[in-house]
């Protein structure tokens, strides 16, 4: 890494990180340490050589306008994740985009603030192909309902003394391609409330995994399966922190990929913190990460003194230990950033050549005492899965924050001072799609709350860099819920199965689909449906 001299007034110099992979087996963590996350301010501060007066335009997603438009319907959306494989790639089934997200019914009798503990996982569709500039303002997309049936998820805690339970963010898989089987890995959330309304004591959170089907003809999509719900993983107390060790413990959102170094696994990364008491676990030199005699270093005992050591973010990893994937086992943990911030949501893995992109979403209220940082999308850069990861962009770790002026207290992350930051929560749960596009979800922008799809923007992976492209959609904005499939997956049996109208189904047959049965490749398949798809009239 190179130097960077002279040293900048008031803050220190980074980590010194080389992005070396270790074995995932090993037992390395790489830091976010305190050194690399203080050049976040660095970056806005007018007083150093090499700050701005505000965060860099490249790293600073453009202002979403009040006037935003909202994907309509009766739920909330924020969390979204689209139909993938495990390499990231996104599929439209059977001539439709598919997306999930987190939703909470509307009018419900709740607010938007309480929408997570009434979470479902819902599901969004739309055709496919239709150019963006086409499409209704808000990405046209139709809500299809909750994609597990009513009950289903709550089987993880049978026999258990939890009065309500939710479903929380993580990821949906093609298992096949050609087919419609399809696995969920999500978090079920469990807990009590008291006589308020609150939750009594700490949730508990279960990494579960549930298996399904798609199907779809020219009118809709649907789901079946689902009904069984296998617990994959609950925190370790040695790696990841447990309710015990800490009520408000962060473990969830599991994002599942393979990697080509490693044929024939899949690995998972997720949300944790690093295991110990609350409060009664220090951070030591190297996770404030100073070097020898810088002058801005911090003790360590001031920095455990400060309040920073009640903040314990890591992202897990962990390894699938039998081959339909209901078997799993912990490893150490990617990357910490211990007295850094308390929250890596999230996390989502990406393989480009030989670069190992590790992203994550975190708020500026879950920075520990003495950091400061917008809410946004975070990543880090190695050469394998476990690696001695280079936090993006002068170590600092920032890749896609909202406009924040860090000069100004931070406030509640739900409640932004609109003189002061506006745009600071406009948006949230940052997910990177290929083609370097990458979704959200709109929180609040000035007063207004939003629960609904944000702009797509590009974001352009350099190295240990990143920068936004300006030139994309309108000023750096483009469509809102844009979530575009790269790939296609058609099952033509399952089209054939559900085609609605005797007519579609002999124009099928004499498209010549039939004929494709055992004898021709999947490819003649999926080439035979593509051009009846592509002829088809559909209403
Ligand atoms: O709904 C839970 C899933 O959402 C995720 C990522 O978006 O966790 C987000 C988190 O933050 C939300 O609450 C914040 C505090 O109210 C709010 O400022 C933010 O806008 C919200 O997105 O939700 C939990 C519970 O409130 C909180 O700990 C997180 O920071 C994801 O990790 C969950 O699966």
């Amino acid at each position: 890494m190179a130097e960077r001299l002279p040293l900048e007034p008031g803050y220190p110099q980074p980590t010194i990180h080389t992005g070396a992979a270790h074995d995932p087996y090993e037992s390395y963590t790489a830091k976010w340490t305190r050194a690399d996350a203080r050049q976040i301010k660095a970056m806005s501060d007018p007083n150093v050589p090499t700050g701005a007066n505000s965060m860099p335009s490249a790293l600073t997603m453009p202002a979403i306008p009040v006037s935003f438009p909202t994907i309509g319907g009766t739920v909330w959306v924020w969390d979204t994740w689209p139909l993938t494989d495990a390499d990231g790639n996104q599929y439209s089934y059977n001539g439709w985009d598919v997306i999930f997200c987190l939703t909470a019914q509307q009018n419900a009798g709740y607010g938007f603030d309480d929408r997570h503990v009434h979470a479902r996982i819902g599901f969004f569709y739309r055709r496919t192909g239709i150019p963006e500039s086409r499409r209704p303002v808000a990405g046209g997309w139709i809500y299809g309902g909750n994609v597990f049936p009513d009950g289903a998820s709550a089987q993880v805690y049978t026999g258990q003394p939890y009065t309500q339970q939710a479903e929380w963010s993580g990821s949906t898989r093609l298992m096949q391609l050609g087919g419609n089987q399809l696995t969920t890995f999500y978090t079920d959330l469990a807990f009590n409330r008291d006589a308020s309304g609150g939750n009594i004591s700490a949730p508990q959170a279960t990494i579960t995994k549930t298996d399904g089907q798609i199907h779809a003809d020219f009118h809709h999509v649907w789901f079946t399966g689902f009904t069984t719900h296998t617990a994959l993983l609950q925190p370790d107390g040695v790696y990841y922190q447990t309710r015990l060790q800490n009520e408000f413990f962060s473990f969830r959102d599991p994002f599942t990929f393979h990697d080509p170094a490693h044929p024939g696994q899949t690995f998972m990364v997720f949300e944790g913190n690093s295991a110990g008491v609350r409060g009664e676990t220090p951070c030591d030199a190297s996770d404030l990460g100073y070097r020898a005699n810088d002058p801005y270093a911090e003790t360590v005992d001031a920095v455990n003194t400060s309040g920073a050591i009640y903040q314990r973010a890591n992202i897990g990893l962990a390894v699938a230990t039998k081959p339909d994937l209901s078997a799993w086992k912990f490893l150490p943990p990617l990357v910490s950033g211990n007295c850094v911030n308390d929250q890596t949501e999230r996390p989502e893995m990406h393989i480009v050549g030989n670069r190992y992109y590790l992203l994550t979403i975190s708020h500026r209220t879950t920075f520990a005492a003495g950091i400061d940082g917008p809410d946004g999308a975070y990543g880090f850069m190695g050469y394998g899965i476990r690696s001695d990861y280079v936090p993006l962009n002068r170590n600092s770790g920032l890749m896609l924050g909202n406009p924040t002026d860090l000069n100004t207290a931070a406030g509640a992350d739900y409640a932004p001072d609109p003189s002061q930051n506006p745009n600071a929560f406009q948006s949230y749960s940052h997910y990177y799609m290929p083609g370097s596009l990458v979704e959200s979800f709109i929180d609040t922008v000035q007063t207004r709350r939003g629960g609904t799809l944000a702009p797509t923007v590009q974001v352009f992976l350099r190295g240990a860099g990143s920068s936004i492209n300006l030139g994309y959609g309108a000023g750096g904005l483009g469509g809102y819920g844009d979530i575009s499939p790269n790939r296609i997956n058609i099952d033509f049996w399952d089209l054939i199965q559900n085609l609605s109208s005797p007519t579609t189904v002999s124009a099928a047959l004499s498209a010549g689909l039939a004929t494709t049965q055992g004898a021709s490749t999947a490819r003649a398949t999926e080439q035979a449906a593509r051009d009846f798809l592509s002829g088809a009239s559909v209403n």
